[in-house]
């Protein structure tokens, strides 16, 4: 048994072998540490809500042969004098795109990067569906990029943080409920149509994704959160109903992918080849789908 300790106080701590030397970071409900056994290093997740991490570690399982996710190593129940420590080992990753967006000049990803994560990303999401799970919690600082890859330091985006998805249908498309009965209504950067009181759907993980690529463009999307909530719906159900003339100017080269993210709908299925060509309609000159890379740019580790 380990001593009493907060999940904030884990340094010098051993899970399965693995030795936590260093918090990454922490969120509302738990603390990330990079661990290490030997030469390997893999991130370490502890949280208070043991619930949100039985429900990672399940949905991790199921994407265990996804390269689009963080590789899954373990989950472990640690007593504790206070209680038990619930953890999960998984792929360590570089940085978190919000903290990418932060390090910019302006907090306005450029152009020819943005379209490449927003390729990658949709992907991310059709990755994660085709394992019939939704992520229900699809924001800006929940993908990440790879660790680089030597000699070039290619990376590739992932998304994480799978505490609340959601296996959401079966093999044979029956929808399975959420017998939690969560309420994504109440989140801000939720879905038009979650807002409106919907359960959350594939398309809505999309919806909530350009939403995060409009904020790594540079709006302040955490401004227009703090609208009143009757004036944040409606900007919702206009981006859907008029995109053209709702997004912010600096944004509008993204006319055709909102469009096409406008037609979306629970029953037809989402052909995510097609909205990845609308990213590159957007940015006709530069190839949507080509690598990117982390470089030394004025001694800052830049996404390009
Ligand atoms: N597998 C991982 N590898 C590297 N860093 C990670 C990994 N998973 C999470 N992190 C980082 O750890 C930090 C804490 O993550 P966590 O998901 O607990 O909180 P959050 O996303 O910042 O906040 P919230 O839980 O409120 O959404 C974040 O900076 C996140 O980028």
């Amino acid at each position: 048994m380990i001593r009493a300790v907060t999940i904030k106080d884990l340094v010098g701590v051993d899970i399965r072998g693995y030795h936590l030397n260093r918090l990454i970071g922490t969120g509302s409900y738990g603390a990330v540490y990079e661990a290490s056994s030997g030469s390997e290093r893999i991130a370490v997740k502890a949280s208070i809500r043991s619930s949100d991490v039985l429900n990672e570690a399940v949905a991790l399982q199921r994407l265990f042969y996804c390269e689009f996710t963080p590789k899954y190593f373990f989950h472990e129940e640690t007593p504790t004098q206070n209680g038990i420590l619930h953890t999960i080992g998984q792929e360590l990753l570089g940085a978190d795109l919000e903290s990418i967006r932060q390090r910019v000049p302006w907090h306005a990803i450029k152009r020819p990067t943005l379209v490449r994560i927003a390729w990658q990303a949709i992907s991310c999401l059709q990755a994660v569906h085709s394992y019939n799970l939704v992520h229900r919690d699809v924001k800006l600082g929940n993908f990440a990029v790879s660790l680089p890859t030597s000699p070039n330091h290619r990376v590739t985006i992932k998304i994480f943080d799978l505490g609340l998805a959601h296996h959401y249908k079966d093999d044979d498309g029956n929808l399975i409920d959420d017998s939690t009965n969560p309420k994504f209504n109440v989140m801000k950067y939720c879905s038009f149509e979650v807002a409106m009181g919907c359960e959350p759907m594939p398309k809505d993980d999309l919806h909530q994704l350009s939403y995060a690529i409009l904020y790594a463009s540079g709006y302040d999307f955490l401004q227009k959160m703090k609208s009143p909530p009757d004036e944040l719906i409606a900007w919702k159900r206009e981006m859907l109903r008029e995109p053209s003339k709702t997004l912010p100017p600096l944004a509008r080269f993204l006319t055709p992918w909102f469009e096409a993210l406008s037609e979306l709908n629970d029953i037809v299925p989402i052909d995510y080849e097609n909205l990845k060509q609308k990213i590159q309609q957007s940015l006709p000159a530069h190839n949507a789908s080509a690598d990117l890379y982390m470089e030394m740019l004025d001694g800052e580790p830049t996404l390009v």
